[in-house]
């Protein structure tokens, strides 16, 4: 069987130290991605929120109207500059995520843009689950009072190496979501997200071991950095996880770029140890990857 991961990966997660200058956030955003370009990276991701501090009271000053496609550059600078950046590293880049405006509905999105090396956006993932929880006397936070929710899960190809599942911060708690990816053949699962302090030490790590685990894939989880000056705490903690759920890498709270190489050989070394892909019983339970699953907005 041919290799889910065709060729190795170099990937880089950029823990990004967004604050409240859109155009200083996005000027780190070139500087740093051509960092991780000049140490070898092929894949780059940024976090959550990266053109902006992250909260609910921050998503309309910050948004941008990115369709029709390609937006005008004063409309969405920060899709120009994700384009821009991502031709002159030569890489693919997972744009983390935006606000995005769309004027015809009125409607706000938490959204990721993902460009090929040639400055092409070859997909979206607009937030799916939105993030209203409330944990007495430590976060309340309600995304739906301004956002709207994506209505499908993401899947891209990039046809020299292979499929990655994108998906968005709260959406890493739904776990169809990434078994749905994994098994149409996804290699790797990001999640661009910022969790928080209180959430972070309880389920970060976790979260993205256990996609890890139950699908056999490789997950990446990539933050803002820490701002303790901010409304909203970020975790950090960006990490890299293998197909058999080890830790490879992992940032701490401050920014930082942290790297692993991709081996199609490890997801498969994995899956011939435990096959749990021969041994799902779909005469007992249903697969949750045919059926009515949306793969378009
Ligand atoms: N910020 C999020 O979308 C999710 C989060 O912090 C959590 O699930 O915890």
């Amino acid at each position: 069987m041919a290799s889910l991961l065709k060729q190795p990966l170099k990937l880089a997660l950029v823990q990004l130290a967004a604050g409240a200058d859109k155009a200083a956030n996005l000027s780190q955003v070139r500087s740093k991605v051509l960092e991780a370009a000049k140490a070898g990276a092929k894949l780059i991701v940024l976090p959550e929120c990266f053109n902006s501090p992250y909260g609910c009271q921050y998503f309309p000053k910050y948004a941008e109207t990115i369709l029709p496609t390609p937006p005008p550059k004063d409309q969405a600078p920060s899709w120009h500059t994700l384009s821009s950046v991502a031709m002159e590293a030569k890489a693919y880049l997972i744009g983390g995520s935006i606000p995005e405006f769309v004027p015809d509905t009125k409607k706000y999105y938490n959204t990721s843009l993902v460009f090929s090396p040639a400055g092409n956006l070859i997909a979206a993932h607009r937030k799916t689950h939105l993030f209203d929880i409330d944990i007495p006397g430590k976060i309340k936070f309600k995304e739906s009072d301004v956002l709207s929710p994506g209505n499908k899960v993401t899947i891209f190809d990039m046809p020299e190496y292979g499929q990655i599942g994108l998906a968005i911060c709260y959406d890493v708690r739904f776990p169809e979501v990434a078994t749905i990816a994994a098994r149409k053949g996804a290699f790797l699962l990001v999640y661009p997200g910022a969790f928080n302090t209180t959430t972070g030490p309880m389920h970060w790590s976790l979260q993205g071991r256990a996609r890890a685990m139950d699908n056999q894939v490789y997950v990446a989880l990539c933050s803002p950095a820490r701002d303790m000056d901010a409304s909203y705490h970020a975790w950090g903690h960006t990490m890299l996880v293998s197909p058999n759920a080890e830790v490879i890498a992992e940032a701490d709270e401050k920014e930082a770029i942290i790297y692993g190489e991709l081996e199609g050989a490890k997801i498969e070394e994995t899956r011939k140890g435990i096959p749990l892909n021969t041994q799902r019983r779909f005469d007992v339970y249903p697969d949750v990857s045919v059926g009515t699953v949306r793969f378009e907005e």
